[in-house]
């Protein structure tokens, strides 16, 4: 999963960027939030309160119309997510999150410390097995994509609502933008992750959305585990991607992992600020070539399958198959799941059965591996078979080859 969405959309702009222009005649004693008065940020002059509970400020009250921005602060009165949106949204939203129920309480197989030059970092506190949820965790900062300000009293306004609690775990996250970026908007730009709005909003791309735990994860060009956002629980999860051992720092990545090591340095430098210095990223000279002509052809294969294509024209089987071992030789385990599923479509329209077989059930291991035992897939094979999720998943990590056979129901 990418990080770093706040340059692709255009909305929002202009209105957002006169909200810089601060005049302190405008403000309402009633728009400061309830039971915050020791918040360290303040609601900016023109923010005013729409409703109190719900929670929600206008950012700019000169500018009110369906497009203007909207703070939500969830739940009122004491805040742990701030949503910020038009106010159409933040209403669906706001009828969304309150059907939610709160997420289990978790006692995560990890801790977080300090570890030299990255900042802080992710490690095992015990054995992590493949395909397990290793954290399911609300964000604490959710904003409509695209929206772009230089604004200090903006964002300021976007935190004001929440919890002391909720603004120092946004605090101490980590900056790695150049001061001019301002201390919120850096902040973001160095942590957002991806969520999807758990409504049909007419906004397509990912909103950005900062987790206190989630984005305390350093970056690695082969990384362990991946991340995904959950619609149904609004939160963003992370799963193994292959066994973690214990003390093992957990990693995501941040860039297109396709990318030859060149590009993906350059991205990272230029968007998180780091040198990357992984052990894909050090390997000796003849090795890293291998590995960029590896990670190229699987970027090339994925450039052809476009606007939704999962067999590229002129694609064969041989080709697909020599990328799925190139993703398994990487450790690439979201392109490997994306090049099986191509593989299985090639395979059906040759009419090769047994290589479809052994791709669905390759394909299925691999959902699990990315998606945990929960993945609709996964769990539809599992009964399939009278198995438990568990039970399927020993099948399909056993050491033994698998015996793709005992699945030939599956393509019935
Ligand atoms: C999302 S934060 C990750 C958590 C961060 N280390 C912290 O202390 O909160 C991203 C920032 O962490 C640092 N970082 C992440 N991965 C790194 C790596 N592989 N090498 C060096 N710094 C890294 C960079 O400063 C990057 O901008």
């Amino acid at each position: 999963m990418k990080r770093g969405f706040l340059n692709t959309g255009k909305t929002n702009r202009i209105r957002l960027n006169d909200l810089s222009q601060g005049h302190p005649t405008t403000h309402r004693s009633g728009a400061s939030p309830p039971e915050h008065s020791d918040a360290n940020f303040k609601l900016s002059s023109f923010s005013r309160t729409y409703s109190r509970s719900p929670y929600i400020v206008s950012a700019d009250h000169r500018v009110l119309d369906t497009t203007s921005i909207h703070f939500l602060f969830h739940p009122a009165p004491s805040a742990d997510l701030v949503f910020v949106d038009t106010l159409p949204n933040i209403l669906l939203f706001e009828a969304f999150m309150s059907r939610l129920p709160p997420l289990p309480a978790e006692s995560p197989p990890f801790i977080i410390r300090d570890c030299g030059h990255k900042g802080v970092g992710v490690f095992a506190r015990h054995a992590i097995g493949r395909g397990d949820l290793i954290i399911r965790e609300r964000p604490v900062y959710v904003s409509r994509p695209g929206i772009v300000t230089s604004s200090g009293t903006f964002y300021e306004s976007a935190l004001a609502g929440l919890s002391v609690s909720a603004q120092s775990s946004f605090m101490s996250m980590r900056n790695a933008q150049p001061p001019v970026v301002g201390p919120i908007l850096g902040r973001i730009q160095t942590n957002a992750l991806a969520a999807k709005p758990p409504f049909g909003s007419e906004v397509k791309s990912h909103y950005p959305a900062l987790f206190p735990r989630l984005c305390r994860l350093n970056h690695d060009c082969t990384p362990n585990t991946h991340y995904s956002f959950s619609t149904e629980t609004f939160s963003g999860q992370l799963f193994a991607v292959r066994p973690i051992q214990v003390g093992e720092e957990l990693t995501l990545g941040y860039v297109d992992l396709a990318a030859p090591r060149e590009i993906r340095k350059k991205g990272l430098r230029a968007k998180y600020m780091f040198e990357c210095t992984c052990s894909t990223c050090e390997l000796p000279v003849e090795q890293a070539l291998v590995s960029d002509i590896r990670r190229r052809e699987i970027a090339r294969y994925f450039l052809k399958m476009a606007d939704g294509k999962k067999i590229p024209d002129g694609a064969t089987l041989g080709e697909a198959k020599q990328l799925i071992q190139y993703a398994r030789d990487e450790g690439l385990t979201e392109a490997l799941s994306i090049l099986l599923v191509s593989a299985l479509r090639i395979a059906r329209r040759d009419g090769n059965y047994e290589e479809e077989l052994k791709c669905v059930v390759d394909s299925v291991s691999c959902v699990r591996a990315l998606e945990g035992n929960e993945a609709m897939t996964f769990q539809a094979m599992a009964r399939r078979f009278g198995l438990t999720p568990g039970e399927l998943g020993q099948v399909l990590d056993s050491e033994e080859p698998i015996d793709y056979g005992r699945f030939r129901p599956l393509l019935r």
